[in-house]
């Protein structure tokens, strides 16, 4: 049995239009599935629970946006069977960075196809923090700060609409970017500590991409049991301005305001609270710390 979580409302309403044509499909090849709809936001945590609990399925699957993707795999985490049952995706969001960074289809039914024709398994990494886990990335500072001014947003519906998702972050960017208030931040990478100055932000990464695209850690592999980590500080907004378009490319790596880590447990102490997100999505952190857990989902491929 395969088991959908479905978000509705992904896209601006996509969700439901893929939905729509991806049942119709499963009919049709009498497929053995079951169905739950996110009513509010974080519930397909508890919808992928309740499906595992009473269906058991052998493929758990999000339909959304990396929002779904990060609630169904909380639910996966949640429901603590490791890897007997494997996650699916069809995107019918419009940041993608999570079927970009593994590799996926973008287009709904191709991804549908992978899902019910595809033996090829992969196990990824996921990144912990307090009882949370994220797949793609998790950030702190000033794109925690973006991500949850684009989440509230009415232009993020949209330009989800027009397939602009992307650009939602761009304009919230500018919004947030000459008040932000950088922080001192005391970081430790298992074991080694570091004293950084007037931070902007620090984002550790198990996918090379967030944001609706951008390339914030290209080096970030995620079955290989460790985190990228990119910090940016010491430089002022207009700086910052100036280096924006290259994470798009990855090209931001050389610019002196940015340095790269890696490492398996991150915990970092800022001066000031500061705003996280995780896949996108604004969580509330007790403690900024960090730890890889190795290869603790299996996903269809
Ligand atoms: N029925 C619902 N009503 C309102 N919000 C919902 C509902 N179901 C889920 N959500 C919330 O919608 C948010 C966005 O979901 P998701 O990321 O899947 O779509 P998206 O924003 O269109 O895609 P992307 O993040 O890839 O741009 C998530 O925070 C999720 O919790």
């Amino acid at each position: 049995m395969i088991g959908f979580v479905i978000n509705p409302v992904s896209g601006n309403g996509r969700g439901m239009k893929v939905w729509y044509e991806i049942k119709h499909i499963l009919q049709e090849k009498n497929i053995n599935y079951v169905e739950s709809f996110t009513n509010k936001v974080g519930s397909g945590t508890k919808c992928t629970l309740d499906l595992i609990h009473k269906y058991k399925p052998k493929i758990i699957v999000a339909v959304g946006g990396d929002g779904t993707v990060h609630e169904v795999i909380n639910g996966v985490y949640q429901a603590d069977v490791k890897n007997h049952i494997h996650f699916g995706y069809i995107p019918s969001g419009s940041g993608n960075d999570y079927a970009r960074g593994v590799n996926l289809p973008k287009n709904p039914m191709k991804a549908l196809d992978v899902i019910l024709h595809s033996e090829k398994r992969k196990r990824l990494d996921l990144l912990k923090i307090d009882n949370e886990v994220a797949v793609c990335s998790i950030g702190t500072g000033l794109d925690g700060k973006v991500a949850q001014i684009t989440n509230e947003a009415k232009y993020k519906k949209w330009l989800n609409g027009l397939r602009l998702g992307g650009l939602a972050y761009v304009i919230s960017l500018f919004r947030v970017l000459f008040s932000f208030k950088t922080s001192d931040i005391t970081l430790n990478i298992d074991g080694e500590v570091k004293q950084l100055k007037k931070v902007w932000f620090i984002a550790v990464s198990n996918l090379p991409f967030y944001g609706g695209g951008m390339l914030i850690n290209p080096q970030a592999i995620p079955d290989d049991e460790k985190a990228e980590i990119c910090i940016v500080s010491n430089i002022n907004s207009l700086e910052l301005l100036t280096l924006f378009p290259l994470v798009y490319f990855g090209k931001h790596a050389k610019h002196k305001a940015v340095s790269f880590l890696s490492g398996k447990k991150i915990e970092y102490v800022p001066s000031h609270y500061l705003t996280t997100q995780a896949d996108g999505e604004t969580i509330k952190v007790n403690k900024y710390k960090i730890d890889v857990l190795p290869k603790h989902i299996t996903i269809v491929k």
